[in-house]
C-alpha cells in the first residue's frame, strides 16, 4: 500500500491569512477558514465584511494580495480548466438568456463539461419538470433561483458556491430549496453558502463562520457558535395572564419545581429559550464600542427594581416581564 492512501483527503477549502485591499480599503483583512469535504458551510456576516471578495478569490474571479489560498488543492489564482469543472457556481441571478427555455438552457450548459448530469433529471431534480419548456424570463424568482442552481450543478461539481441563494423566496419556497441543497450535501457535494438569513444557516449548515473587518470572529457549528450553549438559558410561563421568565444555568430544576408546584395541571405557556443564533450573531458582529454603551444601557436596566415577591419559587428569584424579548 502506498503512502498517499492513508493520507486523509485535504479540505475542500484551505484559506490562511488572506488578505485584500482595493486602495486604503482592507477589505479582507487576515482570514482563515477551512472547509472540509461532504459539509454545507455558512460564511455569515455584515454588508460590507468582505465575503464576496473572499468568495470572488475562491472562485479564481479576483487576485489576491498575499495568504495561502486552496480549493480543491489548487490555487484558484492559477487553475485552469480542469479544476473549473470541478466546481460550480450559483451567482445573484442574472437575467441572461431570457429567451431560452428552461430545458434548452440546462442543454446548453451541460455541453461545456465532460461528464454532465442528465439534463432531463437535473429539471426533475430540482422540480421544474412543469416547467421544462417555459422561456426563464417567464418564471417566478424562487422557480429561477431552482435553474441557477441546476445551472451550478449540471456539470457535477465537487464543490458548490451558493451565494446568497434564497433571497426573496416566500417560506415554502425557501423550505423546499432546503432540501434540495441538503440532497446535493447528502450526495457528497461540498457546499459553501453565504446567507444574511440565520434560520437557513441553523436549517442548512453543518458549520459556519463569522466574518467581520475581513477576518472570521467567530467557527462553529451553528448550535454551538459563540458559546451558545453555555449561555442562560430562560424559563418563561403564564401566571395570573401575565408573562412570567427566570434566567437560569439551570432551567431542568426551574421547570421541575414549576410542574410540582402547578400539578396535577400542565405549567400554562411553558417555553425554555436559549439565545436564538439571530441574537449570538449579533452579539459577534456588534464594535467593542457599541458593547460598552449596550452594557452601560444593561447596568442603568438592572438598577430599576424589577424583581416580584409576588412569585414563590422553590429557591429562585423570579424575574417578571410583561415584554417579550
Ligand atoms: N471593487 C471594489 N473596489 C473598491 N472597494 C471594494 C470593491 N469591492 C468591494 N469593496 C469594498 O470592500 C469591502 C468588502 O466588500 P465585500 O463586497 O467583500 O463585502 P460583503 O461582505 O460581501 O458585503 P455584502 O454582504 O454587502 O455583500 C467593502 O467595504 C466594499 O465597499
Amino acid at each position: 500500500m502506498t503512502s498517499h492512501l492513508l493520507e486523509p483527503a485535504a479540505p475542500a477549502i484551505n484559506v490562511r491569512d488572506l488578505h485584500k485591499r482595493y486602495g486604503d480599503k482592507h477589505a479582507v483583512n487576515g482570514l482563515d477558514l477551512v472547509v472540509e469535504r461532504g459539509e454545507i458551510f455558512a460564511v455569515l456576516g455584515p454588508n460590507g465584511a468582505g465575503k464576496t471578495t473572499t468568495i470572488e478569490i475562491l472562485e479564481g474571479f479576483r487576485r489576491r494580495d498575499s495568504g495561502l489560498v486552496q480549493v480543491l488543492g489548487e490555487d484558484p489564482g492559477d487553475a485552469g480548466r480542469a479544476w473549473r469543472n470541478r466546481i460550480g457556481i450559483v451567482l445573484q441571478t442574472a437575467n441572461d438568456q431570457a429567451e431560452l427555455t428552461v430545458a434548452e438552457l440546462v442543454r446548453h450548459f451541460a455541453r461545456y463539461y465532460p461528464d454532465p448530469r442528465d439534463p432531463d433529471e437535473l429539471i426533475a431534480a430540482v422540480g421544474l419538470t412543469e416547467k421544462a419548456g417555459t422561456r426563464t424570463r417567464q418564471l417566478s424568482g424562487g422557480q429561477r433561483r431552482r435553474l441557477d442552481v441546476a445551472l451550478g450543478i449540471v456539470g457535477r461539481p465537487e464543490l458548490l458556491f451558493l451565494d446568497e441563494p434564497t433571497t426573496g423566496f416566500d417560506p415554502e419556497a425557501r423550505r423546499s430549496f432546503w432540501d434540495l441543497v441538503s440532497g446535493l450535501r447528502d450526495g457528497g457535494t461540498t457546499i459553501l453558502l453565504t446567507t444574511h438569513y440565520m434560520e437557513e444557516a441553523e436549517q442548512l449548515a453543518d458549520r459556519c463562520a463569522v466574518v467581520k473587518d475581513g477576518r472570521v470572529v467567530a467557527l462553529d457549528a451553528p448550535a454551538r457558535l459563540g458559546d451558545r450553549v453555555a449561555r442562560r438559558a430562560v424559563v418563561r410561563w403564564l401566571e395570573d395572564g401575565v408573562v412570567r421568565e427566570h434566567a437560569t444555568d439551570t432551567p431542568t430544576a426551574v421547570v421541575g419545581s414549576l410542574a410540582a408546584r402547578f400539578a396535577p395541571q400542565e405549567v400554562p405557556g411553558l417555553q425554555v429559550l436559549r439565545p436564538t443564533l439571530e441574537e449570538v450573531y449579533l452579539s459577534l458582529i456588534t464594535d467593542h464600542a457599541d458593547a460598552a454603551e449596550d452594557a452601560a444601557d444593561d447596568a442603568a436596566l438592572a438598577a430599576v427594581p424589577e424583581r416580584t415577591p409576588a412569585v414563590a419559587l422553590a429557591g429562585a428569584s423570579v424575574t417578571m416581564k410583561e415584554q417579550v424579548r
